[in-house]
């Protein structure tokens, strides 16, 4: 194992990145780790070196709150699972954060710069960007075309330019060069002509993160990145937002697989009915009672944990063998509330 005593330096993964499936993580990740790992499992906890400070911020459609969120603070250069069931907000909460819909109170800052009221290019531009769950990629357009309008600053900035057409083309090659670098560590490089519809699902979400890092981003929030990829792009998939840890930025990711979280989080949050009911390690989630209990009384359509599903079972084993034991007396209560009886 070659010593790493630089944790934010220059990556080895970088430039001579061939799109191989990255490791697991080096320096970036133990750091996230260990500034995470003496926290109290607390919802609303400070953490040590904050990138995201979310305070007091709702959403309300008609009479439902879609997010209800007292106080939330996101570990800079950590991956942070969000995580709940279905309708729980966590969509909601990224188009709040990112400027795609505003909120009816609450303020929410990026390294102490509010985002409030600005307009989704503002806050990429300020390094806040996200990924959408359905992907945006646009299909009557080239993969390259695509990322081209992830560069920093398209619209006004490019009509300045445009009017210095020495600066304006300088510009475009950088831009091309680097959509190019990207595309390269993506594998889509051979698909650069290629239009953006043609492209597998899995294909477009590749697209759609390579084209989130144009702006050079430094919060990148992705909306299920692993939903409906094949398995074998998954993993290609996982390697790529660890890398974006190795490199140095704060990821924020939804996730309805908890395989997928335990791997890659260094912190879980996790959201119901809009709030958020429990933040922790990946570990300490699924003993979470808050948690299982949101996810079983939510008749969600993911897949239970193995812990949801032992303790279900547990719980069920128990109240069979108390039946059996009591010999048709079901009246015993002594063993909690649940009971499977009709
Ligand atoms: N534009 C909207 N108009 C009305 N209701 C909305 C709107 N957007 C979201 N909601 C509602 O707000 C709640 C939270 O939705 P949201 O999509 O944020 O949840 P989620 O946790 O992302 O769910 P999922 O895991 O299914 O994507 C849901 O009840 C949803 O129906």
């Amino acid at each position: 194992m070659p010593a790493d005593p630089t944790p934010h330096g220059a990556t080895a993964s970088g430039a001579g990145s061939t799109g191989a499936a990255p490791g697991d993580g080096g320096a970036p990740r133990r750091l996230a780790q260990m500034a995470l790992r003496d926290l109290p499992w607390e919802v609303g906890v400070a953490k040590p070196d904050p990138a995201v400070v979310v305070d007091g911020v709702t959403r309300t459609f008609g009479g439902l709150t879609a997010v209800s969120v007292d106080h939330l603070e996101i570990q800079r250069g950590g991956i942070t699972g969000l995580i709940g069931p279905n309708g729980a907000g966590k969509t909601t909460l990224f188009n709040l954060l990112t400027g795609f819909d505003q909120p009816d109170t609450g303020t929410w800052s990026f390294n102490g710069q509010s985002l409030g009221k600005l307009a989704p290019h503002q806050v990429a531009r300020l390094g806040v960007v996200r990924t959408f769950q359905l992907t945006k990629a646009l299909s009557r357009l080239t993969v390259l075309q695509n990322m081209l309008l992830g560069a920093q600053g398209q619209r006004g900035e490019s009509f300045l330019r445009a009017l210095v057409p020495g600066t304006w083309r300088a510009q475009e090659k950088a831009n091309t060069e680097k959509a190019m670098e990207l595309l390269r560590r993506f594998k889509l490089d051979a698909k650069k002509d290629d239009f953006a519809g043609t492209l597998s699902g899995g294909q477009r979400k590749l697209l759609e993160m390579a084209r989130a890092l144009m702006s050079d981003p430094k919060v990148v929030m992705l909306d299920e990145p692993m939903a409906g990829v094949n398995p074998a792009l998954t993993q290609s998939l996982l390697g790529h937002v660890k890398d974006l840890r190795e490199q140095g930025m704060t990821v924020i990711f939804v996730e309805h697989d908890m395989d997928v979280v335990r791997d890659i989080s260094d912190w879980v949050v996790v959201m119901a009915a809009g709030r958020i009911i429990a933040e922790g390690p990946p570990e300490s989630i699924s003993q979470n009672q808050a948690v299982v209990d949101a996810y079983l009384g939510a008749h969600h359509d993911a897949p239970l944990t193995v812990e949801e599903e032992d303790q279900v079972l547990a719980q069920a084993e128990k109240a069979i063998a108390r039946e059996e034991q009591t010999d048709g007396d079901v009246l015993s209560t002594d063993a909690g509330p649940e009971r499977t009886e009709r």
